[in-house]
């Protein structure tokens, strides 16, 4: 396969903190990939090692051929960086903050202007080409900052949070334009993320970033088998009255994690395909009535919770 970025041991430590701790990853040509992870997990320091603006601890990061801290500039020439927040000139219109960006990378102006409006197309904001970018709305500033990005002709984007800010219409068309920009160019797409919902829209794998590490890589569907093993399963059972008893045999059953219940339900995780028959018999033997019952594969939710949610306090 194409390999176009390759992460090797990648380290980052500010003092005693180590933010990147020993990161291995590649990434191919074409490829959407999702930085996910809490406040602090280390997307951003990563993000910046691989621009080469910040020199790794240990390790190294090549991106198309290049080493991003010994060639930083062959670097900066390959790769198109969107920031969470883009600034442009306020005061000028999208199109000639654009015709700014493609003078400085030594376009001429003919050829730049042609591929900004053909740019500003692409990213929906025709109608708005002569519309300073002071009153432009947040989505607007992210489309055309996608568009700032591309008028370099880059290999590789690199997008931090894209849709921080952005109402969800707005975010649900900005990451299928990133998506359609992708497959119809051939680029490849980095994206940092803590919204697991919008990089399961449009990435192609995912690596789930938690206190500096890369906990688990692969495609959304994989990452539940790789936190939760093959069978990985919730079960949710309604029954009057659950007796502490109850709980107290089906939580020892073999494989049962993360139990939780109120007065009429009880949710929790297994591993194992016959967990679903046993807390029946249990409830049956038990002379309570089973009233509902469910069995769902774990999806994407449990992850988030699991992993996420209140990570960034650990
Ligand atoms: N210049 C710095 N000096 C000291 N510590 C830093 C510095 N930059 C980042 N850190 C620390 O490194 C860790 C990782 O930060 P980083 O900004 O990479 O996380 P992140 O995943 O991008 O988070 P966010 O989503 O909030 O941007 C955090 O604990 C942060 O406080």
């Amino acid at each position: 396969m194409d390999e176009i970025i390759t992460i090797e041991g990648l380290t980052k430590k500010y003092g005693e903190k180590v933010a990147v701790d020993r990161l291995n990853l590649s990434i191919t040509k074409g490829e959407i990939f999702g930085l996910l992870g809490p406040n602090g997990a280390g997307k951003s320091t990563t993000i910046l090692m691989l621009l080469g603006l910040s020199e790794p601890t240990d390790g190294s990061v090549t991106v198309c051929g290049y080493n991003s801290t010994k060639e930083p500039i062959e670097v900066k020439r390959k790769v198109g960086y969107l920031p969470d927040q883009v600034g442009f000139y306020e005061n000028r219109t999208g199109l000639e903050n654009l015709l700014i960006t493609a003078t400085l990378n030594g376009q001429s102006r003919a050829a730049g202007k042609e591929k900004a409006l053909q740019l500003l197309e692409q990213v929906g904001l025709t109608y708005a080409a002569n519309q300073k970018t002071g009153t432009y709305s947040r989505g607007m500033k992210q489309r055309l900052g996608l568009a700032d990005v591309l008028i370099k002709d880059p290999e590789v984007i690199i997008l931090d949070e894209p849709t921080l800010g952005i109402d969800p219409k707005g975010v649900k068309e900005l990451l299928q334009l990133i998506r359609n920009l992708s497959k119809e160019n051939g680029l490849t797409v980095m994206l940092s993320s803590h919204h697991l919902h919008q990089v399961q829209q449009i990435c192609d794998r995912v690596g789930l970033f938690v206190n500096g590490q890369l906990l688990a890589k692969g495609t959304v569907e994989s990452l539940a088998k790789q936190l939760f093993g093959e069978e990985g399963q919730q079960i949710k059972v309604s029954a009057t009255p659950i007796t502490e008893d109850i709980i107290e045999r089906i939580q020892t059953l073999p494989g049962v994690e993360k139990l939780a219940f109120d007065k009429e339900e009880i949710t929790l995780l297994s591993k194992e395909d016959s967990t679903l028959q046993q807390i029946i018999d249990v409830i049956i033997s038990s002379g309570s009535n089973l009233t509902a019952l469910s069995q769902e594969k774990v999806g994407l939710d449990e992850i988030y919770q699991r992993y996420f949610e209140g990570a960034g306090e650990r």
